[in-house]
C-alpha cells in the first residue's frame, strides 16, 4: 500500500498570526518547523512519498532537499484547498505548478509531474507544518491503522492535526475551526465511520501562545526531534 503524507505550507511571511507578539519571528519558526516535520516524515518507514504543497519558495527549497515532491499552490486559499491539490498530485493528476524530486520524481514538464500509475498514491497522511515535535515511531504506529478515514484530534479534541485517508479522495479535507466534528461527519458520509486515534507529538501543533508554551514544556520532557525549532526557542529565550 502506497502512502504518501501531504503537507501544506502558508507563505512564511502571513504565516502563524495568531501567535501574535508570542514569537519574535514567526517566519523563522515557521519554516523551522516545517523543516523539523520534514525530517520526521522522512524517518517513517511506511510512508512512500512526502508530498509538500506550497507558494513559499524557502519552504519548496527545504522539500525538496529533504526528498519531497513540491506542488504549487497560486491561490493560497486556505489548508483544505492546499491539501486537496496534494492529494490530486498523489492520485497522479494534472496539478498545474507541480515540481518533481526526491522519491516522487516523476517526469515533469510545464510544472506538471506525470506520476506513472505505479507511484500513485493508495493511501495519504493530511499532516501540518506546525508540530515539529512529530515522533516518526507515532507516525508509523498511526499509519498501522486500516479504516478508510482516520482522524487525529487536536489537543482540544475540536479541531484535526491530521487525518489518514484511504483511497486518498475518500473524502474531502475541512480543515478549520470545529473540524473534528465536520470531518466526522463527512466520513459518515461517505460510508467510512472515522477511526479516531489520539497521536501525542501532532496533538502539539503551535497556532497561539499556548500552543506555544505547550510545545515548550513537551520539548523540556521529551529529548530528540525538533532540532531546528528546539534551537530557535532556545535562541529567543536567551536574546
Ligand atoms: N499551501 C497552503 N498551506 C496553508 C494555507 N493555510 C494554511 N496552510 C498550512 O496548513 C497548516 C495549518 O494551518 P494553520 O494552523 O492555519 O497555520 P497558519 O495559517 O500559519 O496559522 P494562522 O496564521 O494563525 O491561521 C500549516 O502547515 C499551514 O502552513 C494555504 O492557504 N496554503
Ligand atoms: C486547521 C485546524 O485548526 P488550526 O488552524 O487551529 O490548526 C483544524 O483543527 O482543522
Amino acid at each position: 500500500m502506497r502512502t504518501v503524507a501531504i503537507l501544506p505550507v502558508k507563505s512564511f511571511g502571513r504565516a502563524k498570526q495568531r501567535l501574535g507578539h508570542a514569537f519574535p519571528d514567526r517566519p523563522a519558526l515557521a519554516a523551522a518547523m516545517v523543516a523539523d516535520v520534514l525530517e520526521a516524515l522522512a524517518a517513517v518507514p511506511s510512508l512512500d512519498g512526502v508530498i509538500v504543497v506550497t507558494a513559499e519558495p524557502i519552504a519548496a527549497e527545504i522539500a525538496r532537499g529533504m526528498g519531497a515532491q513540491v506542488v504549487h499552490d497560486p491561490d493560497e486559499t486556505g489548508q483544505s484547498d492546499a491539501a486537496a491539490r496534494g492529494v490530486a498530485a498523489a492520485l497522479g493528476r494534472d496539478v498545474a505548478g507541480a515540481s518533481a524530486g526526491g522519491t516522487n520524481a516523476g517526469a515533469a514538464r510545464d510544472g506538471v509531474v506525470l506520476d506513472p500509475a505505479a507511484a500513485r498514491a493508495d493511501r495519504v497522511l493530511l499532516v501540518p507544518g506546525d508540530c515539529p515535535a512529530l515522533d516518526p515511531d507515532e507516525v508509523e504506529a498511526l499509519l498501522g491503522r486500516r479504516a478508510p478515514v482516520v482522524i487525529v484530534p487536536d489537543r482540544h479534541g475540536t479541531g484535526t492535526n491530521a487525518l489518514l485517508l484511504s483511497p486518498p479522495d475518500v473524502m474531502a479535507p475541512a480543515f478549520g475551526e470545529g473540524s473534528f466534528e465536520r470531518h466526522s461527519g463527512l466520513a459518515s458520509a461517505a460510508g467510512a465511520e472515522p477511526d479516531v486515534a489520539d497521536v501525542r507529538t501532532l496533538g502539539l501543533d503551535v497556532d497561539t501562545p499556548d500552543d506555544l508554551a505547550a510545545l515548550r514544556r513537551a520539548l523540556e520532557i521529551h529529548p530528540g526531534g525538533a532540532v531546528r525549532t528546539r534551537a530557535l526557542l532556545d535562541q529567543a529565550i536567551a536574546a
